[in-house]
């Protein structure tokens, strides 16, 4: 990564000097890979992850499922028949279930995969289980599934009342059964209790009780991944009680999953081509899928672009204008700090609605950006539930990241457009992409020039 000179924390967001013209080839889903992680060690036979994402949120998913005792091993393709044919033929993890054993300790960093999944799969193993992670794991939800496998037949010693650090006395099983959950905090609270569930002796049934569930899209691939490897599962949409999830007690099978792109983080390089009236390919870019970021197609096509899906990929181009948006966001939250920035260069004001639960993200990403967009010269107000965004001249700056990726991918999107825009501990971004400064500056190319010292 190119530094600062004066401040080593600190990555002269590159200015754009025209319109890009990139494919960027974006590695895979943080979401489908740590639920393949899960279901392959859940299964009752080796599977195979094909293309995972090496992030620091799925290296912390299969190191804690090591930590249990799970067999991951690297692969090359080659080593399962027809595997090279395959879109995703290449680097591959192959999974080995077994006993799951404590003690152990489980690092969840900062990934709500992590602390939300594994509690379900640490009450199935025997012997205790201590989880604990960053500063900001101990102030991000998790009372749900705490108080959720208690109620199913978990033991749980929560030092912190609802939050990490925590143990779960692993039993060697959990009965299972009827559960209530107020998940409006969290989608990852349901999907947490459904991917372990078809191993409870009695599967779940979850009934969410609250407030609106957010993230619905993640439920679905939840659900999604969970059929696809055999198991049961009723739905709301499937004819089902609204709020309301079950998942039948069964084995489950050993699969070869490609991992697809992940695409929430091809938001920043769409948004490339948004800001500069350039044009973005993300090849790969799957036809059917339940990742959220599917939806930057038309939200970005409202914010002024266009875009073709081909066997190509995704190929999204810019009109060299850009319009203002109100939109809820409350099933795409992720894709909200993304979204701001490009709203902050718009020529109309924009309200981000329906993501009051960001504020208990990697950081309280509606107070982030109201602040640091502001710091920049922007006009932007926190409301109950998001945010409204008056696009006014923006001037260079440091932009303040608080160990967030989607922060300092949002600010590198800013960068682009408005020169002298320093993005501090831009290595945040190994969360869910380690490569991004080395991805944004290859997807600039030559037209790129340093930014100006703020
Ligand atoms: O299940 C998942 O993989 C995720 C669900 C969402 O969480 P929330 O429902 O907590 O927003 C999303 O924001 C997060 O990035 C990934
Ligand atoms: C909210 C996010 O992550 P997590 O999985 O840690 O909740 C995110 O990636 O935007």
């Amino acid at each position: 990564m190119t530094e600062s000179p004066a401040h080593p924390a600190l990555w002269p967001a590159p200015l754009a000097a025209g319109a890009v013209d990139a494919t960027v080839t974006v590695p895979g889903s943080k979401s489908v890979t740590n639920r393949g992680l899960v279901l392959a060690a859940l299964s009752s036979e080796p599977g195979w992850l094909r293309r995972p994402l090496r992030s620091r949120d799925t290296l912390l998913m299969a190191e804690a499922l090591r930590t249990l005792g799970v067999g991951i091993e690297e692969t090359a393709s080659s080593s399962s028949a027809g595997a090279a044919a395959q879109p995703g033929g290449g680097e591959a993890w192959r999974i080995i279930p077994a006993g799951l054993h404590g003690p152990a300790t489980i690092d969840v960093g900062n990934a709500g995969t992590v602390m939300r999944f594994l509690p379900p799969v640490a009450a199935l193993a025997d012997g205790p289980i201590r989880f604990d992670g960053d500063p900001r794991s101990y102030e991000r939800p998790l009372g749900g599934v705490i108080d959720a496998l208690r109620a199913l037949g978990a033991r749980i010693d929560d030092d912190n009342r609802g939050a990490l650090p925590m143990t779960v006395f692993g039993s060697g099983g959990l009965d299972g059964g009827p559960v209530e959950i107020d998940a409006s905090s969290s989608s990852q609270f349901v999907s947490a209790l459904l991917l372990s569930a078809p191993r409870f002796n009695q599967g779940v049934e979850v009934r969410h009780v609250g407030a609106a569930l957010p993230s619905m899209p993640h439920i679905r691939m939840t659900v999604d991944m969970l059929r696809s490897v055999g198991a049961q599962v009723d739905t709301p949409e499937a004819g089902g009680e609204p709020n309301v999830w079950r998942v039948t007690p069964g084995a489950l099978l050993g699969r070869d999953l490609v991992v697809e792109p992940d695409l929430s983080n091809a938001q920043p390089f769409l948004a490339a081509a948004l800001v500069t009236g350039g044009r973005v390919t993300i090849p790969d870019w799957p036809e059917h899928t339940t990742q959220p970021g599917d939806a930057l197609r038309e939200i970005f096509t409202t914010m002024g672009g266009s875009c073709e899906l081909t066997e190509q990929g995704l190929t999204f181009t810019g009109s060299g204008r850009i319009h203002g948006i109100d939109v809820d966001l409350s099933e795409v939250g992720e894709l909200t700090p993304g979204i701001a920035a490009v709203a902050a260069l718009a020529d109309s004001p924009s309200t981000l609605r329906g993501v009051a639960h960001l504020r208990l993200h990697e950081t309280d990403r509606l107070a982030a950006l109201t602040k640091e967009l502001g710091e920049l010269g922007g006009d932007v107000t926190e409301t109950a539930d998001g945010l409204h965004i008056r696009p006014r001249p923006l001037h260079g700056g440091i932009f303040h990241t608080y160990e967030d990726h989607r922060l300092a991918t949002a600010a590198a999107v800013i960068g682009l457009a408005v020169d002298g825009v320093e993005v501090e501990n831009v290595a945040t971004t190994a969360k869910t992409l380690p490569d991004f400064p080395a991805m944004w500056t290859d997807m600039l190319g030559s037209p790129a020039v340093p930014a100006r010292r703020a």
